[in-house]
């Protein structure tokens, strides 16, 4: 059966109708499959075409749509586009892949930009391939509009009602595909050439990671087609990231590629047991490592002091090799790979001693033709091999070497100072397997693995998230992967913390040193974080990271920010906990973030409130509540996120600021940050110029350690310059006290409450925009026209 396309004027009912016969054609070419298995020659080939046939990966479940997009073209080309693509009885494609390039190439069209394409045609579908809903956009009509209304880009993203109910989805521990959904500058990263650097900076939410795992699939299905799987390599920061973007690939039809953290990444496998100091940890990072642990391998081949003997069975002569002797063998061979050098030196010596001894032989008159030359016993010759080359593991190489200040003073040359030398000197274990290894070994353990081997794995194309934070060791360690060079590196640079924070990306691309062009893509819009939440972390940017603008939201949710101030310290965990309790009671997927410092009061107010908790920084998330530390938070997203003391999370270390603005902006919902009373961090408190005001429930501003479940849902109220709601604490300042004025009435019935709040947002708008000595008449001006217009 051949199947027509329905014209483009096509209607659902005509939609619907080619729909199923789509879903017929590709059902029995499911069942000849089933079948196929039958005949097969052999009972291998039986049960491998048994197995595709029940889950064939190319033709999609059963239960699936075929379309979710339509695209007609200006030359009266239509194209149909899946998930799966799908042909009919003569082989013709009726539905393609979103994989192939150029349907991708197709969806980075745009009003701007239409690339042939006269209409986008979205469905939204339902169990099981039935058209719900048709949503056309006709890129000649929208740019018109666009024209004519002055409405902005972000304005139109905002609008888009698929999209949109996409985004508001509940979030879960397992990151989902985008597919459905991939925006037009989504799509032509996705389909970017293979043969790139190809690095994407964007804010949080703006679907880096979203975007780079659809590129290795995309990749796969074109450029990449003929490797496999299991040479693409996704690599992210750590086990609890990892584990939440899992699925994703396998969800696309990419089982195989090999996806790690980058401490998994590394050739050894040593825990790490212990923290750095901050100096030793950067150092460890540093570049300079490599010329210091060459020099540290070469200075473990030892030129002899003194000659040494050989003798041979059956004949009373012996074969001498004086230091010069050896030395002149050590200079003919390479030094790198050191075990490579190792063999090669054994041979060589094996040959000169073989030389000599032949010569030996001639001289005592008793050679023939047919005399075999005399062996040196082997364990004479390994016995000189070690004590010149020795044979060594990369942890054995590496604890001999920071065990030592001499060997350290020797590798170190004019590449270190002195008092670097202090900071790599450690006490070496008398046993390797009681060794201590920290985070920043790993990669100088790699390092000598290959180092020793001359052996890596390497990959066609490596994806790599969350780059931002890597140390030049770490990039070293994927430029030794990388087969020709090709990567998508994604990034942010104002998330950038931890010992190698950055605010460029020039020494990342300078690292990875790849041969191939490099293309740098900046992601402009944000597509987790709500309006008001963003406006809130975006004040912490002019401080955080100079120069950096935050991604532009084409979202809202109403409440999002709520802030709860409450008397002490203490108070912040059994507030935080009551919050959770309300998410987490309405079916919402909750991260709490908490400086390590909280983290048992934390953990103890959970306890105390027979409340169960997931703890993400052990390796996973749980569907319902996680605690997570600022720094492990980077990657994740939560329906409603609870920030737990952000000043101390700013205190934390020097980028602090940076982690506070990655806390806040892991929400695709709700944000609740808990905080004493007077000591929310500055840039929050007082709003940044350019930013506009975040919105903050009553709840919170209706006072320090007010129950926040029992509050009246009222409408919300801005956020003014200064954001804390005024407290007892603050009653007791004279200056706080002069800045705001305060409501008259703190009870009474909801209206009032309303009135007196909303009043007391207004007066301290008033306070920041005006003098004064004004605001008489300002006031008498709004309440005239609020006459007139009423
Ligand atoms: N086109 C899209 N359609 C539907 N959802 C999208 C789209 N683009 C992004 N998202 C969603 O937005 C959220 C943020 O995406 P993602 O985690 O990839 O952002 P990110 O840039 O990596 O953020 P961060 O820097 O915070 O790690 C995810 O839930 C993702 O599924």
């Amino acid at each position: 059966m051949s199947l027509t396309i329905p014209a483009a004027s096509a209607t659902l009912e005509d939609e619907q109708l080619f729909f199923e016969a789509v879903r017929d054609v590709r059902e029995s070419t499911r069942e000849t499959r089933a079948l196929a298995w039958q005949s097969a020659a052999n009972g291998k080939d039986r049960a491998r075409l048994k197995a595709n046939a029940a889950t064939d990966a190319t033709l999609g479940a059963s239960d699936e749509p075929v379309a979710f997009l339509r695209l007609d073209l200006d030359d009266g080309d239509t194209y149909y586009v899946g998930e799966h693509g799908v042909s009919d009885a003569d082989n013709e494609r009726v539905v393609l892949s979103w994989k192939a390039p150029a349907i991708l190439r197709l969806r980075g069209a745009s009003h701007h930009d239409r690339r042939g394409v006269a209409r986008q045609r979205n469905y939204r579908t339902e169990p099981i391939n039935r058209i719900r809903d048709i949503d056309d956009v006709v890129l000649a009509e929208l740019a018109r509009q666009v024209a004519e209304l002055r409405t902005s880009d972000a304005q139109i993203v905002s609008s888009d009602t698929f999209l949109q109910s996409e985004l508001a989805r509940t979030r879960s521990p397992e990151m989902q595909t985008i597919v459905r959904t991939i925006q037009a500058a989504q799509a032509d990263v996705i389909a970017a050439p293979h043969d790139t650097l190809l690095v994407v900076q964007g804010g949080p939410g703006t679907g880096k990671t979203a975007i780079a795992l659809h590129r290795v699939a995309a990749l796969l299905f074109g450029p990449l087609r003929d490797v496999t799987n299991n040479e693409v390599l996704v690599v992210g920061p750590n086990a609890t990231f990892l584990k939440y973007i899992s699925r994703v690939l396998p969800e696309l039809g990419e089982e195989n590629v090999v996806q790690r953290d980058i401490g998994h990444l590394m050739a050894t496998t040593v825990t790490p047991d212990v923290v750095e100091r901050p100096a030793a940890a950067r150092l460890k990072g540093d570049a300079r490592m490599v010329e210091v642990l060459a020099r540290a391998l070469s200075d473990r081949i030892r030129p002899l002091r003194e000659s040494v003997e050989f003798t041979f069975d059956d004949v009373s002569w012996r074969v001498t090799l004086t230091p010069q002797d050896v030395a002149e063998i050590i200079d003919e061979v390479d030094r790198t790979p050191y075990a490579v050098g190792r063999a090669r030196f054994r041979e060589l010596l094996e040959s000169e001693i073989a030389t000599d001894a032949r010569r030996r032989q001639k001289a005592d008159g008793r050679w023939t033709n047919r005399s075999a030359t005399p062996r040196p016993r082997p364990t004479d010759v390994e016995s000189l091999v070690e004590r010149v080359w020795p044979q060594l593991t990369p942890a054995a190489f590496l604890r001999d070497l920071f065990g030592s200040v001499e060997r350290l003073l020797s590798a170190a040359g004019s590449t270190l100072g002195a008092d670097e030398v202090g900071l790599l000197r450690r006490q070496a274990a008398p046993k390797l397997s009681e060794q201590q290894w920290s985070k920043e070994d790993l990669p100088l353990l790699d390092h000598v693995a290959i180092e020793m081997t001359g052996e890596a794995e390497t990959y066609a194309h490596i994806v790599v998230d969350e780059v931002q934070d890597l140390s030049p060791m770490q990039l070293l360690a994927l430029r030794r992967r990388s087969r020709h060079g090709a990567m998508t590196i994604v990034g942010d640079i104002a998330q950038s913390t931890g010992h190698w924070a950055r605010d460029s990306w020039t020494d990342i691309v300078d690292l990875l040193a790849s041969p191939l062009p490099t293309r740098r893509v900046d992601l402009e819009y944000g597509y987790r974080v709500p309006r008001a939440v963003m406006e809130l972390a975006a004040r912490l940017l002019p401080e955080a990271a100079p120069g950096i603008v935050a991604p532009t939201i084409v979202r809202d949710v109403e409440n999002a920010t709520r802030l709860h101030p409450v008397g002490t310290a203490d108070d912040q965990f059994a507030r935080a906990v009551e919050v959770v309790r309300e998410h987490s009671s309405k079916g919402l997927f909750v991260g709490v973030v908490c400086p390590d410092g909280g983290r048992n009061r934390l953990e103890d107010a959970f306890r105390d409130a027979r409340i169960q908790w997931n703890d993400a920084d052990k390796g996973g998330l749980a569907s319902a509540i996680n605690v997570v530390s600022p720094g492990a938070s980077k990657g994740l997203e939560f329906d409603a996120v609870v920030v737990v003391d952000p000043e101390t999370i700013v205190q934390a270390g020097p980028h602090g600021l940076r982690m506070l603005y990655i806390a806040l902006t892991r929400t695709t919902g709700y944000l609740d940050v808990v905080h004493v009373a007077g000591s929310l961090p500055r840039l929050l408190a007082e709003g940044g110029a350019t930013q506009e005001p975040a919105r903050v429930s009553p709840t919170s501003a209706s006072g320090a350690d007010g129950p926040t479940e029992a509050a009246p849902a009222l409408p919300d109220v801005p956020v003014p310059a200064r954001t804390e709601s005024p407290t007892a604490q603050d009653e007791d300042r004279p200056d706080a006290s002069a800045a705001r004025a305060r409501p008259r009435s703190r009870g009474g019935s909801v209206r009032e409450r309303t009135v007196a709040l909303n009043a007391e947002n207004v007066l301290e708008l008033l306070a920041e925009v005006a003098p004064a000595h004004l605001w008489q008449e300002i006031l008498e001006e709004v309440a005239a026209r609020i006459a007139d217009e009423s």
